[in-house]
């Protein structure tokens, strides 16, 4: 039989009674180590972990009242508060062990024992100290993964007065745990700044999750928010945890949340009225401690006057409302942008980092960024990797306006070279719903990392 109780040590000052135990449970277990003198347990738990601990509650004989047991009982559980300590006590020391059980101690077992019950007991002892290793280890692999995934906020702010009230007002929200709107058009940077608040907020040794509403179909929304238990509809093969409960003590960001039905608005409400979510197919309604931050490109006022968004839902979402300007509006941090992006290349595809000339400048300056920092990115990088300039000029840039023009005059739609279709097409959809990310993929038929992933091939 495979070992299944890994390393046991058991303290008791009769002797008979080690004896008998390690002869019962050393074909159990990978290890049993005995010792009769109590006083030898803060030298043996600072020289080794054990998995399980048998302590006898009387030590001494002929006396009865638990104390040196309840004592190194203490002990043990200062030393290493997971440890999993199963009392032996007496036959008639129920109430003794119950108060064992109440100061930290697992499990008792009688004297004597029935060799069948105490296998049995060790062995759910063990099962618990899985539970707690894997929980212990569990919760070291999420700070982790939680500090890895905040760390790269690359924030450039700039000294432009629209971005200064905004980064103004950012600082002062960021500590206060208040659910935040950002509004502004698509790549102005609202989920930087969502980074940037979870960061300088209370929880930012905790996760921030991101979920992107406008990629959620109406018939996995509430799997996907809330979770699921096994079972619960026919593609649930697995317990699924939801969103709402992986950034339970951090920070949920909402991207594209004028994205969402009113069917999926309503349960959205739901949950963040209770503060709790009900996971699909059970009915145990589960605390929920976030910190709210949505983002949309979309007029939300408006669409609350037209019935496409509930009024109760945006009061509820937009404790503080905060506006990122366009980059046209906020021109005059261009060339710290240009400057922050060129290195950043430079780095990335490992040469010298370029820099711009006065009248490339000038170009950038007069041209409109209807992709904001996101085309400014593309523009640049394109740029870092095609020209040999080592100081950028005019002619080195490429802009989506510019041939979205073209494309309205020429000859792209004549074509029958299948990438040059593909990128007319993609161009196209992008200048019907002005850049706006996520209705341009859905015309298209495509998710939106699949539509970036295009614009960055063609360069867009
Ligand atoms: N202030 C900034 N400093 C550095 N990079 C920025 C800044 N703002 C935006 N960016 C970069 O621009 C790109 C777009 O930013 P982000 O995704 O935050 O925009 P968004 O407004 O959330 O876009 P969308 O509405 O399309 O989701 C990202 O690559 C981001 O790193």
């Amino acid at each position: 039989m495979q070992p299944t109780l890994g390393k046991i040590l058991i303290i008791d000052d009769n002797e008979d009674v080690l004896f008998s135990a390690k002869m019962l449970l050393k074909k159990h277990a990978q290890q049993v180590l005995i010792e009769k003198d109590p006083r030898k347990i803060p030298f043996l738990l600072n020289h080794d972990t054990y998995d399980l601990i048998l302590l006898d509650m009387n030590f001494t004989e002929d006396i009865s009242s638990g104390n040196e047991g309840f004592f190194w009982l203490k002990e043990i559980l200062a030393r290493d508060p997971s440890a999993v300590v199963i009392m032996i006590t007496a036959f008639g020391d129920v109430e003794m062990a119950v108060r064992a059980l109440k100061e930290g101690a697992t499990d008792f077992v009688l004297k004597p024992w029935q060799n069948e019950k105490l296998i049995a007991t060790l062995t759910s002892a063990s099962r618990l100290k899985s539970s707690y290793k894997e929980i212990s280890s569990l919760k070291k692999t999420n700070s982790a993964l939680a500090s890895q995934l905040n760390q790269n906020v690359d924030l450039v702010t700039g000294k432009s007065p629209a971005m200064q009230q905004l980064l103004h007002l950012m600082h002062r929200v960021a500590k206060t745990d208040a659910d935040v709107l950002l509004l502004g058009e698509n790549g102005t940077g609202k989920e930087v700044i969502a980074r940037a608040l979870h960061q300088e907020s209370a929880r930012a040794d905790k996760v921030f999750i991101t979920v992107d509403m406008g990629a959620v179909t109406e018939t996995l929304f509430e799997s996907e928010l809330f979770g699921h238990k096994k079972g619960a509809f026919t593609d649930a093969k697995e317990d699924r945890v939801g969103r709402f409960e992986m950034a339970n003590g951090g920070t949920l960001f909402l991207d594209e949340i004028g994205n969402l039905s009113m069917a999926m608005q309503a349960k959205l409400l739901t949950v963040l009225q209770r503060r709790e979510v009900i996971r699909v197919g059970t009915g145990q309604p589960i605390p929920i401690d976030v910190r709210l931050i949505c983002a949309t490109n979309m007029p939300l006022q408006q669409m609350v006057a037209q019935g496409q968004f509930r009024q109760d839902l945006l009061y509820r979402i937009n404790t503080i409302e905060l506006h990122l300007p366009p980059l046209r509006n906020r021109l005059e941090d261009l060339p710290l942008l240009v400057e922050h992006f060129l290195q950043r290349y430079a780095q990335k595809y490992k040469q010298p980092a370029k820099s711009v000339s006065e009248s490339a400048l000038d170009r950038l300056k007069r041209y409109d960024w209807p992709g904001n920092i996101r085309e400014l990115e593309h523009v640049l990088e394109r740029a870092s990797i095609i020209s040999e300039n080592h100081v950028l000029q005019p002619q080195d840039f490429f802009f989506l306006q510019v041939q979205q023009q073209a494309l309205h005059s020429n000859t792209a739609s004549q074509t029958h070279n299948l990438d040059e279709m593909e990128k007319a097409t993609v161009v196209k959809a992008m200048s019907k719903y002005d850049g706006n990310i996520s209705k341009a993929a859905k015309e298209l038929g495509l998710s939106r990392a699949s539509l970036y992933r295009r614009l960055e091939k063609y360069g867009l």
